[in-house]
């Protein structure tokens, strides 16, 4: 309950006083759907099907005071009242109900915001930590039950706004009766806290068995080529019959536990309304005005004692993905970067004037045992073009990733003119930077879409001229559609190497100071590869470029070449110089790679 309560009370700071209203509102519906039923007395006594002329209650005896029987034209304005107080709740409750999904849906609606801007906010190391599938499950299966936890849990509020008012009345109308309904009532919910807790297991197991589904559906379709070629098909399937096996045991289980409670609750109904029908009739000698009392007290209250059971089952069942979205967002605020709003785009960029530099810099993932980067020391001029070379795991993206201040070092500084990265010089680093990534980011659009990303107010001109420095225009201008033709996911309409020229346009486009190729240029076949090298020297001097590269004819003109061997820079200096030293790695990596080719 106390992750539903944290959320509530998030609700109640970002609704305010419209909360407040809401269960006023409720309470007055309530109040006039009571009033509805105690005017049913006098319309009974109206119509001479039965005179009450019990005067137990104080109520009774007002309401006999109206005196009515003997006056025919009262019957139409009791009625009249009857009607008017039906139509007026009723449409209170319809104002109240669409205020409420209002309420909720714009909750959900900041929720999902406050979320995803946590998530934005955080550390590189949250995401290395997670499972992209688990924050997909979260923002988006979750934070649905925990939409349907709030609705169901606003509903139990009113719940108990109506059952506590009607209480009320019926203490008026009759104290013993409602007494014995409210014991009743509370030895009912000691007998059903069983139901709550499997409900509440039920939901986990909900929550765990939704997000192996999406991680699992997630990878196999990203695989899908994978699957297919390897003939993988029956294995998969029969790790969906496994899945889907579980989660129909789980539904099957679930609707189990609400018709097992609805069947528990209904027995005891029959049986409490036999014990109240022979002991009116028996102990209290009950007249006819005062059962029809007992059986509308009994007929309005018992239904909502049993649904708000109900409903307390449907919250507890909730209060799984309640944790799991506090527990992201904790998570979040413990791995915060930065704090405040999101700078424009190219709003604040840093100028590089003397280089980056790694000072005695070691890293080490959470999971790993050892450091993956050790004692770097390294400079890169402002304007310079450096290679990352070295084994695979060598360490090449962390020591990027490091450079760009998504992974802090555990020790050592990383410098921008001298001075150590700040939270600001950081964001502006970044506004600077274009990185192109081993696997780039597409999406499904129009080429023009995906260049503009980065650069909304590109003019087509300026997409021209990027795609023709990455080598791309050609095949551009070849497609039927040209710039407006459509990519499919990820780019899978184009060729791997059209999918890196593509996104190597749209790293130019931002005009960077800083341009990092991870792998970028590794699908390009011989003849691209050289365009890509013509453009690379073409930028030589007006931008800092950092190359990773396996395909080490690519890094032929670099300034500066680092060789990395197991987190450490091993060798470091010019290409030609570099390839000279017969013993060193960079020799052996060329050899290795003339062998090959
Ligand atoms: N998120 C992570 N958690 C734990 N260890 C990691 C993580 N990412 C990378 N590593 C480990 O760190 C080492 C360096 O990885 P890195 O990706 O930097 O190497 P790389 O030289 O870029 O390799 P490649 O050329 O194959 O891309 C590897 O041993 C790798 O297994």
């Amino acid at each position: 309950m106390h992750y539903i309560i944290l959320y509530i009370r998030q609700l109640n700071k970002h609704s305010g006083m419209i909360l407040y209203f809401n269960l006023f509102g409720m309470g007055v519906s309530s109040l006039l759907e009571g009033a509805a039923i105690v005017l049913l007395i006098p319309l009974i006594s109206l119509t001479g099907v039965m005179h009450l002329n019990g005067g137990t209650t104080g109520l009774v005896a007002v309401l006999d005071r109206f005196d009515v029987g003997t006056h025919v034209l009262n019957l139409p304005v009791v009625l009249g009242i009857y009607i008017c107080i039906i139509i007026g709740q009723s449409l209170l409750q319809r104002n109240l109900s669409i205020r409420n999904v209002t309420l909720v849906q714009d909750f959900i609606h900041h929720l999902r915001l406050q979320v995803y801007q946590g998530l934005l906010q955080a550390n590189w190391r949250l995401y290395i930590q997670q499972r992209k599938s688990d924050l997909t499950n979260l923002l988006t299966i979750e934070i649905n039950r925990v939409n349907n936890g709030i609705s169901l849990f606003l509903q139990l509020l009113t719940l108990i706004v109506f059952t506590g008012i009607q209480i009320g009345l019926a203490f008026y109308l009759n104290a013993k009766m409602t007494g014995f309904v409210i014991i009743s009532g509370l030895v009912l919910s000691y007998f059903s806290r069983r139901f709550i807790r499997a409900s509440k297991q039920l939901g986990r197991k909900t929550s765990e068995l939704s997000k192996e589904y999406l991680a699992g559906i997630t990878d196999q379709l990203n695989g899908m080529k994978d699957i297919k070629s390897n003939h993988l098909e029956a294995s998969r399937l029969n790790w969906l019959r496994t899945l889907t096996k579980a989660m129909h045991a789980e539904q099957v289980e679930y609707v189990k536990l609400k018709t097992n409670s609805q069947f528990f609750y209904k027995s005891m109904s029959a049986f409490l309304l036999a014990g109240f029908v022979f002991f009116a009739v028996t102990l209290f000698h009950s007249q006819p005005g005062q059962f029809l009392i007992i059986i509308v007290i009994f007929s309005r209250l018992w239904p909502k004692v049993t649904t708000l059971q109900a409903n307390i089952q449907q919250v507890a069942a909730t209060i799984p993905a309640f944790k799991a979205l506090s527990d992201l967002e904790q998570q979040c605020r413990r791995e915060l970067e930065f704090e405040g709003e999101f700078i424009e785009e190219g709003s604040d960029r840093l100028l590089i004037k003397e280089g980056m530099e790694c000072r005695n810099v070691y890293f080490q993932y959470e999971s790993a045992t050892a450091d993956t980067l050790r004692n770097i020391n390294t400079f890169i001029p402002a304007n310079s073009m450096v290679a990352v070379v070295g084994r695979s795991g060598a360490g090449k993206s962390t020591l990027i990733d490091v450079l760009m201040g998504l992974l802090k070092p555990n020790r050592g500084d990383v410098l921008i003119d001298g001075k150590a990265l700040t939270r600001e010089t950081l964001f502006s680093l970044r506004h600077a930077m274009s990185y192109v990534p081993q696997d780039p980011f597409l999406f499904n659009g129009t080429i023009k879409d995906n260049l503009r990303l980065v650069a909304t107010e590109a003019t087509e001109e300026d997409l021209w001229e990027a795609l023709r420095l990455s080598a791309a225009d050609a095949f551009v201008r070849k497609l039927p559609e040209g710039l407006n033709t459509m990519i499919g996911d990820r780019g899978i309409k184009l060729s791997g190497g059209e999918c890196q020229r593509l996104v190597l346009a749209r790293a130019l486009l931002r005009k960077p100071s800083v341009l990092v190729l991870d792998e970028a240029t590794s699908a390009l076949d011989t003849e691209n590869e050289a365009k890509i090298q013509e453009a690379l020297e073409k930028m030589r001097g007006k931008m800092t470029i950092i190359v990773i590269a396996h395909r080490l004819s690519t890094i032929r003109h670099a300034d500066q070449v680092l060789v990395l061997d197991r987190g450490e820079i091993i060798q470091k200096g010019e290409f030609i110089q570099l390839s000279k030293d017969r013993y060193g790695v960079f020799n052996q990596l060329l050899q290795h790679q003339f062998v090959v080719s």
